[in-house]
């Protein structure tokens, strides 16, 4: 049986006030199992009068008869002191003490004297104190200890004629509280019983049917288990009567803030007002494990106050500090790679145009709203974890060129908190600003919270930016981009550590299969995807974004990007294509101007490689020159089939082979002979993706080379010969 397991051989214990009652059946019990007892009795009378040593001895007795080992000891409690020294003397150490010894002195509060208080309290408290501190330096040197401390439910819900005991035994919860915490690291458990037994200083008060049933012996085993090294009880009050325990736990109400803001002053009248919701205990009770947590909580409060939810005076405001080495590791958490030339801008921080990538001016903001209770506690009365929580929207605009280096303060408020039935989204906005104080950004984060709807708010919002439904027509360019499988791993390191994308523990609490990516990940992979397509890679030309997280991204799906330009405006949707499921929708960049290379509106593939590279750049810069408008006619395993037109005429075809790396002039499809290659060193390249080697100079020069047969219209002939005289 598992009880028998449970011995204390080695083990010395000291139980006071062993000579009857509980401490006896205690004593008895430790003693059977294996441990060497202190029966500490004073033998004096219920109200702590007279002394006799014959208690203490009996009981040694009974422990000795049974093949034990104990001894008596008759101090009083109060020379804890000396009781430790009885247990050192007589087996050399300690590792028990059972504070039980108690008195009482009942009479109604009016009629307590100072002697009937002291004498109660020093008995119950200082007596405990005393053997306790005693014992200490014992219990901490070895690393082991188990205490065990009594109070009484005369002390938990008072007793008449007992305000002298009641508080002493409400005071012994308290040393216990205390004594657990200083006492954990050493492995010193320390726990109270409130037993309720019969016993002498019971016998008279109890009913005589229910006196019968309360021996001593049923609460016995509860205290020898929470004495045992194998017991990892700490910190706690166990009743205990007849063969039943139970654990206490001090709750509270929800309670209320009693007032609008944290400018407002406190009133009687605004505590009157809020006084049935604060001591309105029917509903639900909060159980706080410490001291930290109930500090926690009333930050939280605090926080609330700061920024309650509609309001915009109230804000908070964080800094964020970041460096070259954050912007290239955020680029990395989008997939941003050096396979494409053009993204060394965002990848090497000697590169000349060495930029952030425009969605990385949501990271400071987002830090921010998570760092404060901005967001968990904006529901007035109800409580959310991480785990309920999803990114739901995002919007950026940006005012300013960003910086790659230094600090940012934001300023964060809750715009709006809706209440969507079973779940609730709240929105927050943040401004940013720089060192300087001029504003780089706006962001406006959704946050979806599952399960926390059903407060009775607002649906709709009129003051967020909303998502709109791309054209109803077939995408204008789609471009797919392969998310590694450590994507969120990589991206985490931006600052969101939310378990939810790399825990599976965590990620299964929140109702899914593995960890999923970060939104604001997707939206990067994205973003980026219509920067190279309409921006031609250059930051500087992103205004605003904004998008809907419609399903999670499981790190490692591909990512197709849909784009439909209507002037600037780029509508995209993003699908992962492993699960077919929308993962943005509802999305738009604004652009400040759709880039001139772009402005061919050509539909291109993945922005791969740096052959990709060197076509989009020599490609895109003549024909612009030449006004000439390229049109994909087909994509076959990666080689990109173009006809190019100019005043309507066809003037040559164009055909990319990304697997072989080569650019030609001609369409095999068409019977031409392809058997030129455009050649050009990276340098070279980097200067004309940068605006500073014209392809045109750069071809006159020798630096960019036709190899082969040109296969060129007549059109196309005259045209460059044109531009080749100017
Ligand atoms: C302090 C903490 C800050 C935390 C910041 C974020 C930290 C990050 O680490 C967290 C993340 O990055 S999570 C990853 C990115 N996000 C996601 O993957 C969410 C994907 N979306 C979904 O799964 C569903 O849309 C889902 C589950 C969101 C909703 O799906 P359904 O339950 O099926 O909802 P549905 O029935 O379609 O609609 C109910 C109402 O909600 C609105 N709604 C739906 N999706 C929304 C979304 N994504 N954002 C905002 N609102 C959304 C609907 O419009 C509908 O409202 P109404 O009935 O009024 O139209």
């Amino acid at each position: 049986m598992a009880e028998e397991n449970l011995r204390f051989d080695g083990r010395v214990a000291v139980v006071t006030g062993a000579g009857a009652g509980l401490g006896r059946a205690y004593a008895l019990l430790l003693g059977s199992r294996g441990a060497s007892v202190v029966v500490n009795d004073l033998g004096g009378s219920r109200s702590g009068d007279g002394k006799s040593s014959n208690v203490a001895d009996q009981v040694v007795q009974e422990i000795k008869s049974k093949g034990g080992k104990a001894v008596a000891d008759y101090n009083s409690v109060i020379d804890g002191e000396k009781i430790i020294q009885t247990a050192l003397e007589n087996f050399g150490r300690i590792d028990i003490v059972v504070n039980n010894a108690g008195i009482l002195r009942d009479k109604s509060f009016a009629r307590i004297s100072d002697s009937d208080w002291n004498l109660v309290h020093d008995v119950h408290l200082k007596g405990a104190f005393k053997t306790t501190q005693a014992a200490w330096p014992h219990l901490r040197q070895q690393k082991y200890g188990r205490v065990i401390f009594t109070a009484s439910n005369s002390g938990l819900y008072g007793n008449f004629g007992q305000a002298n005991y009641s508080a002493a035994k409400l005071g012994l919860v308290g040393l216990n509280n205390t004594l657990a915490i200083e006492g954990r690291s050493s492995n010193i458990n320390c726990n109270v019983i409130v037993p309720t037994a019969a016993s002498r200083l019971t016998e008279d008060i109890l009913p005589p049917d229910l006196y019968k049933e309360l021996k001593p012996e049923l609460i016995a085993p509860v205290v020898v288990w929470l004495c045992h090294e194998s017991c990892q009880e700490n910190g706690s009050v166990i009743e205990s009567a007849a063969g039943w325990a139970s654990k206490y736990a001090l709750v509270r109400s929800p309670g209320k803030v009693f007032r609008k803001s944290i400018t407002d002053n406190a009133s009687p009248e605004s505590v009157r007002a809020a006084w049935p919701e604060i001591t309105d205990v029917t509903k639900r009770f909060e159980h706080l494990g410490s001291i930290e947590e109930a500090t926690g909580s009333l930050l939280t409060h605090i926080e609330s106050l700061k920024s309650p939810p509609g309001s915009s005076t109230n804000e908070v405001e964080d800094s964020y500090t970041f460096s070259n080495r954050d912007c290239i590791l955020y680029s990395l958490g989008i997939g941003v790679s050096v396979q494409n030339l053009s993204n060394l801008r965002f990848l090497y921080e000697n590169h000349p145009e060495f930029s952030m990538f425009p969605t990385q001016a949501i990271i400071p903001g987002q830090m921010a709203l998570m760092s404060s209770s901005l967001i968990t506690s904006a529901i007035p009365g109800k409580q959310f974890d991480l785990s309920q929580v999803l990114h739901g929207e995002q919007y950026l605009e940006v005012y300013e060129r960003l910086p790659t280096t230094g600090t940012i303060k934001n300023v964060c408020k809750v715009i709006d908190v809706l209440d969507k039935g079973r779940h609730a989204v709240i929105i927050a906005g943040v401004d940013s600003y720089n060192e300087d104080g001029v504003k780089l950004c706006y962001g406006e984060m959704s946050t979806f919270i599952v399960n926390g709807g059903g407060f009775g708010g607002k649906r709709t919002s009129s003051k967020a930016i909303e998502a709109q439904d791309p054209p109803s027509r077939k995408p204008d360019s789609s471009v797919e981009a392969k998310t590694s499988i450590d994507q969120a791993a990589l991206y985490r390191l931006s600052g969101d550590t939310n378990p939810l994308h790399i825990d599976p523990d965590f990620a299964a609490i929140g109702g899914f299969d593995k960890p999923i990516l970060h939104g604001l990940s997707t939206l990067g992979t994205a973003v980026r995807c219509v920067l190279i397509q309409f921006a031609n890679n250059n930051p500087e030309l992103f205004k605003s974004v904004k998008a809907r997280f419609a399903k999670p991204t499981i790190p490692g799906e591909t990512l197709r990007t849909d784009m439909w330009r209507e002037g600037n405006r780029i509508h995209f949707e993003t699908t992962a294509i492993e699960s077919n499921k929308k993962v943005i929708s509802g999305a738009f960049v604004d652009l400040h101007k759709v880039d001139a290379a772009a402005a061919a509106e050509q539909p291109k593939s993945s922005p791969a490689s740096t052959a990709q590279l060197k076509s989009d750049v020599v490609f895109a810069t003549m024909i612009d020159r030449l006004n000439a408008k390229p049109e994909l006619t087909k994509k076959i395993n990666g080689v990109f089939l173009y006809k190019i037109t100019s005043g309507g005429q066809e003037v040559g075809r164009w055909t990319t082979d990304l697997k072989k790396g080569k650019i030609y002039r001609g369409d095999p499809e068409k019977g031409t002979k392809v058997d030129t290659t455009l050649q050009i060193e990276d340098a070279d390249m980097l200067e004309m993706a940068t605006g500073k080697l014209n392809p045109q100079a750069a071809f006159m020069k020798g630096k960019l080379k036709i190899q082969g047969n040109i296969m060129l219209s007549q059109k196309l002939k005259d045209l460059l010969a044109a531009e080749s005289k100017m």
